[in-house]
């Protein structure tokens, strides 16, 4: 269980129950089980080939489960198709930009408003018309506006730099309105300035109550940004609990801090 919760107050937003993924003999995540509580900003640290992206595949649907069981405030949804995870409020980000780079990065951040504004915020009711466009603009305004890319919304992803087209990315997650927000690198590629704007939006989006669970290789940020980390090595959990503990947890330093500095020692 997540010690930053307290399930009589606080139900978790997300439950992975004993979660496998297997591809042929490559146990690419071997059993874990976590949860995810309301507003808060998970970190998975890992070395390559953890499992961690393979993880978020199979929270989005783009991954079948081998065994085990997610529920999403309460509903099972491992069977669901990645277009009803995402409708029901699971949104990601890849580690790879995906913009569609015929569009501006209005259209782009746009399209993913277009593809989820279903149905209404309060009653559920379907949303259609210019009910539904208004609904999708106002949300369309409220990313460009907290990811800092309203100035460059006519603008096309071939303009702008790498650390900018991830923020992008990160408006057009948020224009679906998800409840759940994975990202998968945020920051790869980033510079360190960039990589500190990209800590502070995440923070922002926790401040409006968003959860969040993040995959990253940069440590310092990690620590920085996350309430609660998980560690993961050979597709299982080794290590779980606040920053400052996981990253003293002598698996995590063999298993994934001490190999990186061998790595990076090897670099030099
Ligand atoms: N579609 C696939 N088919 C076969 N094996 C796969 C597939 N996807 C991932 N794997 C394997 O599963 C394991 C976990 O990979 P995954 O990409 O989830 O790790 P990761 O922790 O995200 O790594 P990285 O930090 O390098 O992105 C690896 O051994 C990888 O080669």
């Amino acid at each position: 269980m997540s010690k930053t919760s307290d399930p009589s107050a606080f139900p978790p937003v997300f439950e992975a129950r004993d979660v496998a993924v297997h591809f042929g003999g490559i146990r690419a995540v071997d059993g874990i089980s976590f949860e995810l509580t309301s507003g808060k900003i998970f970190g998975v640290l890992g070395p390559n080939g953890s499992g961690k992206s393979t993880l978020l595949g199979a929270m989005t649907g783009l991954v079948h489960l081998t065994s085990g069981s997610f529920e999403f405030h309460g509903s099972a949804y491992a069977a669901r198709s990645a277009v009803s995870i995402a409708r029901g409020g699971v949104a990601r980000t890849f580690q790879t930009v995906r913009l569609v780079p015929s569009l501006t990065v209005h259209e782009n951040i746009q399209l993913a408003a277009d593809q989820i504004w279903t149905v209404d915020a309060g009653d559920g009711a379907p949303l259609r018309g210019s009910r539904r466009r208004r609904a999708a603009a106002r949300q369309v305004a409220h990313a460009m506006e907290l990811t800092g890319t309203a100035q460059i919304g006519s603008l096309r992803p071939s303009e702008l730099s790498y650390g900018t087209q991830r923020r992008v990315e990160i408006a057009r997650a948020i224009a679906a309105r998800p409840k759940l927000l994975l990202l998968d690198e945020p920051t790869a590629g980033m510079n360190k300035h960039e990589r500190r704007e990209i800590g502070d939006l995440l923070r922002s989006l926790r401040a409006e109550g968003l959860t969040q669970l993040l995959v990253e290789h940069d440590v310092d940020m990690m620590v920085e940004t996350c309430d609660h980390l998980f560690a993961m090595n050979s597709g299982r959990l080794i290590a779980e609990g606040t920053p400052a503990e996981v990253v003293r947890d002598p698996l995590v330093e063999e298993a994934y801090l001490g190999r990186k500095a061998a790595g990076d020692a090897t670099r030099q």
